[in-house]
């Protein structure tokens, strides 16, 4: 399932006229993943966004990629656009493709990063069937260590999905899914680093009442966190076969892991992360709902 395919499959994506319409995190993630690995040139992507001016002119400046506004020469990059991703908040999606849909042409490659948004809603906004990509990113995909959830429209071609995984493969790993696991990537992978850096946030706290500066808490809490992952990678052991390895018999790492287990961690994340899918689910059916009335 999982694929680390780091080479442009023989598609000159550099030729590719990028449009981002949403210039949110996600988007800027994807940008500075694509521009720092080198698949594609800054003059080649467009950040479109409704109202926020101040933002489009810090990503202007930040990366050197084109930027506009609401307005005639939007209408221009969406329209000049090989791949254009939608990526705006949920509840602005509908409304977002409604105002575009007329600006599209059947050779485009529609990439949604909506969480909850399916293929099925966009081609209703549309009123027609489309080569749509939907994929759910996370934002470690700004310094190429991302993961992707990735799910096909019937119409996307053999070259387009080989464009799509090549595009996602530069600023992570890829996962193909069936459409319906998508929301269930959400939960694992999307809201994920969320989870680790609430887990960071929370050794810190506990670090600083142990009397360590926060500043030094921090880098000896990141080195742990990079070092506990590289682990699992490195080796191929389990977490549980590395987190039997750290704990002595009645030592200090039975005493915490026993404090924790009885603080109910493991079933707060479990509920946590089933929620986090759910919640994907009823913004999709939200959407959906939407589309019907
Ligand atoms: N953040 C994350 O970790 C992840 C997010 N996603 C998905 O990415 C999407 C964006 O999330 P995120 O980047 O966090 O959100 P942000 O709020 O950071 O960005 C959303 C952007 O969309 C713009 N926008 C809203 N409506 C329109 C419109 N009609 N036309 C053009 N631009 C519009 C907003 O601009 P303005 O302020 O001008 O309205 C804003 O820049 C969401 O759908 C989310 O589900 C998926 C995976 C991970
Ligand atoms: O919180 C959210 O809704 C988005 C989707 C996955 C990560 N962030």
């Amino acid at each position: 399932m999982l694929s680390m395919e780091q080479t442009n499959a023989g598609i000159d994506i550099e030729a590719l006229k990028i449009s981002f319409y949403g210039a949110g995190s996600m988007a800027e993630a994807i940008v500075r993943g694509l521009i720092n690995q080198k698949l594609t040139k800054p003059e080649q992507i467009s950040m479109l966004n409704r109202q926020n001016a101040d933002r489009l002119n810090e990503l202007s400046e930040k990366y050197g990629i084109q930027t506009v506004l609401n307005g005639s020469t939007n209408e221009q990059f969406i329209q000049d656009a090989d791949i254009i991703f939608l990526a705006m908040k949920p509840k602005d999606a509908v409304s977002a493709i409604s105002s575009i849909k007329h600006l599209l042409s059947e050779k485009q490659l529609i990439v949604s990063v909506i969480a909850g948004l399916s293929i099925s809603s966009i081609e209703r906004v549309l009123g027609k069937s489309a080569a749509i990509v939907r994929t759910m990113p996370n934002t470690s995909s700004t310094i190429g260590l991302g993961v992707t959830g990735i799910s096909y429209s019937g119409s996307v071609t053999e070259e387009q999905r080989k464009l799509a995984e090549t595009m996602f493969a530069s600023i992570g790993i890829n996962a193909v899914v069936e459409e319906s696991l998508q929301d269930s990537i959400v939960g694992v992978s999307g809201s994920g680093p969320a989870y680790v850096y609430f887990f960071m946030e929370a050794m810190m706290q506990a670090a600083e009442k142990l009397g360590l500066p926060a500043d030094q808490a921090k880098e000896l809490i990141v080195q742990t966190v990079l070092g506990a992952a590289e682990m699992v990678r490195t080796t191929g052991e389990e977490p549980a076969e590395l987190r039997r390895k750290v704990t002595s018999p009645n030592g200090t790492t039975q005493a915490a892991i026993e404090s924790m287990a009885a603080s109910g961690l493991t079933e707060a994340v479990v509920r946590g992360m089933l929620r986090s899918a759910e919640r994907a689910g009823e913004i999709g059916s939200d959407i959906e709902r939407s589309t019907l009335s």
